[in-house]
């Protein structure tokens, strides 16, 4: 079911958590609203479940105006941060719960309850629980089984509301793939609430990018990344190297000669992947030398210092496949020649 948002606007008293946002989710999308904290994601979230009024504007889904129906004419599904399972209920029961409370003429039979119900816990690959209580049961396992029962009752949309937030780093990591290869699997549009940029690139197929109650940027990850509108997109998606050329940097940079692109701007982002490393011809007298490195995996994140500058200087981070590293054969304190392959630029 596609989602369309017009002129959003919510405040809580004399405070906008939300300034007259507009947005078009095509139906079978899925979605991260990503921002940082008191950026209005969940008040966006529970306006589009009903849970919330806004102050003015509308919502459709599927092209219904829905800005006055209650909750529950909404056909939508929720899973919380902090699970929100019956704690008295086996896994069964609880995925089982919202169809049987459906009205009499609506409501399957328990055959059909209880083929269903199998279903979705083969789908969310937790069949082996289905008598188990919701404590025996680990923090990754219960957030499956809340999306289970959230698909139970197959509503048109799904809202996941920091989803695996209170989770450890590998189970979180986990979760990620597993909810993108569900939702190929099952197509129903949905949005998650995330402040974690990894996890929004990692999972969706479009981001919308929050600030201060505005939408910021929607795109696809990829568009967000390399093509970020404005100077906090561009900051708050990945690590991003900013320079002044209408300060301090400017004669530093000079001075090491390094040259960025053709300035269309006075403040340069560069990613760390877009600056490249290469040995100096002389060694003695470069400005720019090898602080630290850490291991992320197939790549190495070098931190970079100024010679010469306090301890204070921004440390400039670059990135590089390992091979490429080893073959370079640094060492801490070594000086680096830096060239900057490509900048975002911004006034
Ligand atoms: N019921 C309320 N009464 C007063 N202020 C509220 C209420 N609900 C939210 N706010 C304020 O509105 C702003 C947006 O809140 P919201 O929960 O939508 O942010 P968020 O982006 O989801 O943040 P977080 O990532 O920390 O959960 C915050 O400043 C919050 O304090």
């Amino acid at each position: 079911m596609s989602i369309t948002l017009n002129n959003i606007n919510k405040n809580f008293g004399g405070f906008t958590a939300l300034d007259n946002i507009n947005l078009e989710i095509p139906e079978g999308e899925l979605v991260a609203l990503l921002g940082p904290s008191g950026c209005g994601k969940t008040t966006l979230l529970r306006i589009i479940a009903g849970l919330e009024q806004a102050d003015q504007g509308e919502v459709f889904l599927k092209g219904d105006n829905v800005t006055d129906q209650p909750v529950k004419n909404r056909q939508i599904g929720f899973v919380f941060q902090h699970y929100a399972l019956f704690r008295h209920m086996t896994v069964f029961d609880n995925i089982a719960f919202g169809l049987r409370v459906k009205p009499r003429k609506e409501r399957p039979s328990e055959v059909e309850i209880k083929d269903k119900v199998h279903k979705l816990l083969n789908l969310v690959q937790l069949d082996w629980l289905a008598d188990r209580f919701p404590d025996q049961l680990s923090g990754g396992q219960r957030q499956r089984i809340a999306l289970a029962r959230a698909l139970a009752v197959e509503p048109s949309v799904l809202l996941l509301d920091e989803p695996f937030g209170a989770l450890d780093a590998s189970v979180r990591k986990d979760l990620r793939l597993w909810l993108r290869h569900l939702h190929h699997e099952l197509n129903v549009t949905s949005i998650f609430v995330t402040h974690d940029q990894e996890e929004a690139m990692e999972v969706a197929s479009q981001i919308v990018v929050l600030n201060h109650g505005k939408i910021e940027q929607k795109g696809t990850p990829s568009e967000i990344y390399d093509h970020p509108n404005n100077d906090f997109v561009s900051r708050f998606i990945g690590h991003t190297n900013v320079f002044h050329l209408e300060k301090d940097d400017s004669a530093w940079l000079q001075s090491a000669g390094i040259i960025i692109d053709e300035p269309k701007g006075v403040i340069a982002h560069v990613r760390p992947h877009n600056i490249q490393i290469e040995k100096p011809i002389d060694s003695a007298n470069t400005p720019v030398y090898l602080k630290d490195w850490q291991h992320l995996g197939g790549t190495i994140r070098l931190e970079l210092s100024k010679d010469g500058a306090n301890g204070n200087a921004a440390t400039i981070y670059a990135e590089m496949p390992n091979e490429q590293f080893r073959a370079l054969d640094l060492h801490k304190g070594d000086g680096v020649a830096l060239r900057i392959k490509h900048a975002h630029w911004f006034n």
